[in-house]
């Protein structure tokens, strides 16, 4: 059985009890755990988050004070670096970057360590850190090329940075509109009720994806009105360009706002409006073709987990709609949509609802 299956199946079974309960459930932190968990298992395996201190929340905690010390530098903003370096220094901005690599790079080495040392390794072994170590212990000496632990180290940060939220974000963003969306929520379930019906074995398997439509234009819709990192990566010009009559010298760092692309009225028909409908019969897609959906990006640096991250996308809003219908608690009257955050944007207050079971 995938991962990815097992991982919604025990998200599934923990739902229903607060079904039973009819109790409100933090979508928002029950998402979080399930990208976690999905991205962590097929690379770092499962056994470092039972056999170290670090659980889903301090990982939470972590990519989270990560990312916030991404945003600007005083080195970024000022064309003398030293000038930039100094105002880093006085404000304790460096002082503050050095801290988090720290902290990330004292969670890297628990896992290497764990991946070397653990005698009674647990499911998921061997796992992507488990084959990358042997390869670097049995690589031939004279190669030009000498894989290192520095290598595995920036492979598993990207992996930890950059795979995890955005995948939540996503889900979250998209289960808060659904519920604010009544009209789409019920579409979404009719169709599934239609091509899936009731399964027999009472498990959705990632087969089943391939049925549905709909629910691949909601994912489109909410990567439009919200891209979890709403200025993708900055990027460098390497020589002098122009750009609607801006000259832009070389090595100026450039953001595209693909946050506000997505809401441009020159683009799209009422921008603000929920509508997966738009994309029917659209050729506009997010692989990077079409520059006004650019949610991963372009080009040759385009987001490699874009596949992965929309199939656990897909199939864990799947397998919520499937299971149970979702309204606010009794004493809520409308979602709170407010943003919050510049290198991810994530929904400022947590996604508080009530699961009603289905099935
Ligand atoms: C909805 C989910 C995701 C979104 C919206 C997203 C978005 C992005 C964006 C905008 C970039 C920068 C691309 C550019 O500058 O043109 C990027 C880069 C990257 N993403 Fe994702 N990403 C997602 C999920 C993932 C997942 C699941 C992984 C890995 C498990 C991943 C790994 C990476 C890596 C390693 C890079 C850096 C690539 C490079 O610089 O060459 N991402 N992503």
């Amino acid at each position: 059985m995938y991962v990815r299956e097992e991982e919604n199946d025990l998200m599934i079974k923990k739902l229903r009890e607060s079904a039973l309960k009819q109790s409100p459930v933090d979508l928002s932190k029950t998402l979080f755990c399930l990208a976690a968990s999905t991205v962590f298992r097929p690379v770092f395996g499962q056994s470092f988050l039972e056999n170290t201190h670090f659980n889903e929340e301090k990982i939470e905690e972590l990519v989270f004070e990560a990312q916030r010390s991404l945003t600007f530098k005083f080195s970024d903003l000022f064309p003398i670096p030293v000038l930039g370096w100094f105002i880093g220094l006085v404000s304790s901005q460096n002082k503050s970057l050095y801290n988090v690599f720290n902290k990330v790079d004292n969670f890297l080495n628990h896992i290497i360590d764990d991946h070397r040392h653990s005698k009674n390794p647990t499911q998921d072994r061997p796992d992507i850190v488990d084959s990358i170590l042997d390869m670097i212990d049995k690589q031939e000496k004279d190669k030009s090329f000498k894989l290192t632990i520095d290598h595995l180290k920036g492979l598993s940060q990207d992996i930890f940075l950059a795979g995890i939220d955005t995948s939540a974000i996503t889900m979250i963003w998209a289960m808060a509109e659904l519920v604010k969306n009544p009209r789409v929520m019920k579409k979404a379930q009719e169709e599934i009720q239609t091509c899936i019906g009731i399964k027999a074995n009472e498990r959705i398997e990632e087969e089943d994806l391939d049925k549905l439509q709909y629910l691949k234009l909601v994912v489109k819709e909410t990567l439009r009105l919200h891209p979890p990192a709403p200025l993708l990566l900055p990027r460098e010009t390497m020589s002098h360009i122009k750009i609607q009559g801006y000259d832009i010298p070389p090595k100026t760092l450039l953001m595209v706002n693909a946050w506000s692309i997505g809401r441009d009225p020159k683009y799209w028909e009422n921008p603000e409006e929920f509508n997966p409908e738009r994309f029917i019969d659209s050729p506009m897609d997010y692989k990077g073709h079409n520059f006004e959906l650019l949610p991963f990006g372009s080009g040759r640096r385009i987001c490699p987990g874009m596949a992965s991250a929309i199939a656990t996308i897909e199939f864990s809003l799947l397998n919520l709609l499937y299971f149970f219908d979702w309204k606010l608690p009794d004493e809520k009257k409308d979602m709170d949509m407010e943003e919050y955050g510049d290198v991810t944007i994530v929904k400022k207050v947590p996604l508080l609802v009530v699961p009603i079971l289905r099935h």
